[in-house]
């Protein structure tokens, strides 16, 4: 199959080259590199484990030897469904070694978004754990393959751990075992070119279902770098990742890619409380970490107990969703660190406060964008560019944000302006100083502490119970999440009550956080002028808080 994939043109990326933006180096190739720089050093901690650059990259050869004797080569694509553990970055960089692609799932997906994931995509194989938060991974496995059936693309399973009895699934330890060390890989990177898809991100998503972001090794690379660039980094930070690193935030803003490529150390948390956290600062010496706004108040909780020691954290970056402003003034001081806003996007992007800005510009904006060379426009309904100050859709495009989302022709059209500026969704105010204030979002997607969710795509759910006849689900306001979403129902007979609901969604293999927070039934949606559902209307039919 000949696919042509919407990209940068000829001289753009003439331009961003000579920038120094893109440098033409593939991931593969640049873990050689660091192993040759600084191979003595640190560059992985889980709990008791360590690997030095040198380690990292020996690994990567063995996993890439095993993925190899699968028959996994350049250009292929494999979902990785990982929870925060070293095997995650292992798995990834052996993939790179033989210049195939990650597919960056999210530890909370299940049948639906897997499977969708898997087709859209055409990947020959997952990587999965064996469980996680008490979920059994191989059992959506066998879901996705029972699905995918014969003429599917996916030809293996990798369980990490467990493989269970008698599936076909492949351990990932026999993997890296049964690689003979001497047969290493002709290539740091399977012949791939820096301009080549590297990995595939997943949008947050307002039509549906998930849609596939590819990133180059030029363009991702350059977004860890200037983002490490903006941080700070150095060969003596140490990142803490608390959030799933499958999320953009905290793989490459500047997170586990930007630490690694500054010569850094990556220390990864199994779960994201504060006692967890804590005790891996003080053990490992942590230097810089990112959040969630939902996480913050328990952060703050904990750090005023008194009892730890968080000297060596220099920096906190919170993104994902609307911080409020209350909490941001807070943190900093009760922490003892120097807090960053992040407002980005898996599509590129990213808007961070500097590390010097005013306390004001801390608070109250959430940055500005992390290259010279990234184009931001705010524009009116029509298209047409407001003055800074005035709220309105923000448009971009730049060395690291995307052109065109994975194989979906149709949406591309309408995604992006006919000059390459992507259309965001979000509704921002621009200040003099170019920072940004995240005002709301056109697009119908509900944000959740940071997990976005496609309101469509709940709502074709909800329509699938056999007592909702129609059915709207809302984002409204909501202290500890940001937003909360509220499915409003038209019903025959009795209404299924939230917990019915969440059960009926997980067993259409929905993913949980999707499940709406509250079900409200009305006799009837009411509608717009032009026909559409009135989620403005309904919003406010709910008590005020
Ligand atoms: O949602 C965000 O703010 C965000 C921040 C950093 C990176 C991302 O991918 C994001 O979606």
């Amino acid at each position: 199959m000949t696919e042509t994939r919407r990209t940068w043109s000829e001289a753009e990326s003439a331009r961003y080259r000579a920038a120094g933006h893109w440098q033409g180096v593939t991931f593969g190739a640049r873990l050689r590199a660091s192993a040759a720089a600084h191979g003595g050093r640190v560059a992985l901690v889980d709990g008791e484990r360590r690997w030095t650059y040198a380690e990292l990259d020996t690994e990567a050869d063995r996993v890439a030897r095993g993925l190899r004797g699968l028959g996994i080569g350049r250009g292929d694509r494999v979902v990785v469904q990982l929870p925060n553990r070293a095997e995650f970055l292992l798995v990834w960089f052996g993939l790179q070694r033989l210049g195939a692609v990650p597919v960056h799932a999210m530890p909370g997906h299940r049948r639906r978004e897997i499977g969708h994931l898997v087709r859209v995509a055409g990947a020959v194989a997952c990587v999965v754990p064996d469980r996680h938060a008490r979920f059994d991974h191989r059992e959506l496995m066998r879901g996705v393959r029972a699905e995918q059936g014969a003429g599917g693309s996916l030809r293996h399973v990798v369980v990490v751990g467990d493989p269970g009895p008698d599936e076909g699934f492949v351990p990932f330890e026999a993997l890296r075992a049964e690689a003979p060390a001497e047969s290493g890989p002709a290539t740091d990177d399977g012949g791939a070119d820096a301009a080549d898809v590297a990995l595939l991100l997943l949008s947050g998503g307002t039509t549906g279902l998930p849609k596939l972001i590819p990133r180059t090794h030029d363009d991702y690379s350059y977004n860890a770098r200037a983002c490490a660039e903006v941080c700070a980094l150095d060969a003596r930070s140490v990142y803490l990742a608390v959030l799933p690193l499958g999320f953009n935030f905290a793989f490459a803003c500047p997170g586990v890619l930007g630490t690694l490529m500054a010569g850094g150390t990556v220390v990864v948390a199994p779960d994201p409380s504060p006692q967890t956290a804590y005790a891996l600062v003080e053990r490992e010496g942590v230097t810089l970490t990112s959040l969630t706004p939902p996480l913050v108040p328990h952060w703050i909780d904990e750090a005023a107990s008194g009892t730890w020691d968080l000297g060596s954290l220099s920096v906190v970056q919170v993104g994902g969703a609307r911080l409020p402003e209350d909490h941001a003034r807070k943190l900093g001081p009760a922490l003892g660190v120097t807090v960053q806003q992040v407002f980005g996007m898996a599509e590129g992007l990213i808007n961070l406060t500097r590390l010097d800005d005013p306390e004001d510009l801390v608070c109250a904006t959430q940055g500005r964008p992390v290259s010279p060379d990234d184009e931001v426009l705010v524009v009116d309904a029509d298209g047409r560019p407001v003055p800074d100050g005035t709220a309105g859709e923000l448009l971009t495009r730049g060395p690291y944000t995307l052109r065109g989302y994975y194989r979906v022709e149709e949406h591309n059209r309408t995604a992006f302006t006919p000059d390459g500026h992507y259309r965001s969704g979000d509704v921002v105010r621009r200040l003099p100083s170019g920072h940004l204030v995240v005002v709301g979002r056109i697009k119908d997607q509900i944000n959740r502490g940071g997990e976005k969710v496609a309101a469509v795509e709940v709502e074709e759910q909800l329509l699938t119970h056999p007592a909702i006849t129609a059915a709207a689900l809302v984002g409204v306001p909501d202290e500890r999440w940001g937003e909360r979403s509220v499915a409003f129902v038209v019903c025959t007979g009795t209404a299924p009550g939230v917990r019915e609901v969440a059960a009926h969604l997980r067993e259409r293999g929905l993913a949980g956080y999707k499940a709406p927070d509250e079900v409200v039934r009305v006799p009837a949606l009411p509608l717009t002028a032009v026909g559409k559902v009135d989620k403005a209307a309904l919003a406010q039919e709910l008590p005020r808080p």
